[in-house]
C-alpha cells in the first residue's frame, strides 16, 4: 500500500496533497466557485502522476479506443476494456474522483440495457460516476441510473460516438436551431439528475448560454473559458498525441519528443555498449574454476545448406 497520506511521507519537491476523495456532491457544490479540472486516463502510472498534479476528476474516456488502440473512432471500445482500464486508473487515483466513459451501444438500446451496463461498470470497472453522449433521446437512461444510485455525467455537443452521423467531428451547435436544441438537452440532463455535463466543441457564447442554463456544473472542452470546468485528453494535455490535433488541444509540454529523444539515446547507449554501466548491473560472481565451466562446443554460425529443412530453403 502506499500509506494513508497523500504525498508518500512528505518529499520535499511535493506539496501536501489531500488524500480525501473528490466527491459528486463536492464536484456539484463547485458551479460557480472554483473551476474543475477533469483530464482523461487510461493506466496506473499515469493517474498516480495526473492525480499529484491535482486534477480533480480522472475520465477513463472511450477516447482510449483512438489514444491507446490506434482506431480511427471511438466505436469499436467495448464495456470489457474500459472496465480494465478503470480498474487501473482507480488504483492510481488517490484524490480524484474516476469517472467511467460508456461506450457505444452499451447504453443506447434502452432504459435498463443502460442501467445494467452501468451497474456492470461500478462493479467491474471501479468507478465513481459514469458518463454518457446524448440529450433528449437519452433522458429516461440518466433517470434509470440516477434512481439506482449512480451518479451520471452528461456529454452534449460533439459526441464523439456519433460521428459518422455528423460526417467527421465537427464543431456542433451552430446556428439558431442547433443551439436552441442543445439548451434544451442541457436542461433535460439537469432535471433528469446529472451531476454536470460535458460540452464538446461548441461556440464559447453558446457554452456560456448552457452554463447559466443549468444548476450543474458544465466541463468544456473546445467549448471556451466560459465553462465551470474544462476537459482534456492527458496525450493530448502531455503533447504525445500527434495523430490528430484539434484546435482544442493545449499541449501544456512536449512530452512526445521527450520520448522520442529519450529513446534514441537509449538506443545509442546500447549500440556503443556504454549502456548499461557498473551502477546498473549487479554484483559479479567472482572467478570460476575452469575445469567446472566446459567450453561450448565449435558450432558453425550457420546450418549448412543441407542440414536446413526443405521447407526453409528459400535459394
Ligand atoms: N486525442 C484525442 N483528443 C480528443 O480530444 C478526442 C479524441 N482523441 N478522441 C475522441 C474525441 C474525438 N475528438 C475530436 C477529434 C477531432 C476534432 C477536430 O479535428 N476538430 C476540428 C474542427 C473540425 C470542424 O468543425 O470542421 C478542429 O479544428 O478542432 C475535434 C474533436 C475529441 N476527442
Ligand atoms: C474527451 C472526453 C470528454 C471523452 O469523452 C473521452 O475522452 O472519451
Ligand atoms: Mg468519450
Amino acid at each position: 500500500m502506499y500509506g494513508p497520506q497523500g504525498n508518500g511521507g512528505g518529499s520535499a519537491r511535493r506539496p501536501a496533497q489531500r488524500s480525501t476523495k473528490v466527491t459528486v456532491p463536492e464536484i456539484r457544490s463547485r458551479k460557480g466557485v472554483s473551476p474543475i479540472a477533469m483530464v482523461t486516463a487510461y493506466d496506473f502510472t499515469m493517474a498516480r502522476l495526473l492525480d499529484e498534479g491535482g486534477a480533480d476528476l480522472l475520465l477513463v474516456g472511450d477516447s482510449l479506443g483512438m489514444v491507446v488502440q490506434g482506431h480511427t473512432t471511438t466505436l469499436p471500445v467495448t464495456v470489457e476494456e474500459i472496465c480494465y482500464h478503470g480498474r487501473a486508473v482507480a488504483r492510481g487515483a488517490r484524490r480524484a474522483h474516476v469517472v467511467g466513459d460508456m461506450p457505444f451501444m452499451s447504453f443506447q438500446l434502452s432504459p435498463m440495457h443502460a442501467l445494467e451496463n452501468a451497474g456492470r461498470m461500478m462493479k467491474e470497472g471501479s468507478f465513481e460516476s459514469i458518463k454518457l453522449e446524448g440529450g433528449e433521446e437519452i433522458a429516461e437512461h440518466v433517470r434509470r441510473i440516477v434512481a439506482a444510485g449512480i451518479p451520471v455525467m452528461g456529454h452534449l455537443g460533439l459526441t464523439p460516438q456519433s460521428v459518422h452521423a455528423m460526417g467527421g467531428f465537427k464543431v456542433q451547435g451552430k446556428g439558431d436551431e442547433a443551439a436552441e436544441r442543445l439548451i434544451a438537452d442541457a436542461r433535460v440532463l439537469d432535471e433528469a439528475g446529472a451531476y454536470a455535463i460535458v460540452l464538446e466543441a461548441i461556440p464559447p457564447d453558446l457554452a456560456q448560454e448552457v452554463t447559466a442554463a443549468v444548476s450543474v456544473p458544465t466541463i468544456g472542452i473546445g467549448a471556451g473559458a466560459g465553462c465551470d470546468g474544462q476537459v482534456l485528453v492527458c496525450y493530448d494535455l502531455l503533447g504525445m498525441f500527434r495523430e490528430l490535433t484539434p484546435k482544442f488541444a493545449k499541449r501544456f509540454a512536449e512530452v512526445g519528443d521527450q520520448i522520442v529523444e529519450a529513446t534514441r539515446a537509449y538506443v545509442d547507449e546500447v549500440q556503443s555498449r556504454t549502456f548499461p554501466a557498473a551502477e546498473h548491473s549487479f554484483k559479479p560472481n567472482g572467478p570460476r574454476r575452469a575445469a567446472t565451466v566446459p567450453a561450448a562446443p565449435a558450432k558453425p554460425e550457420f546450418a549448412p545448406a543441407d542440414e536446413i529443412p526443405p521447407h526453409w530453403q528459400t535459394h
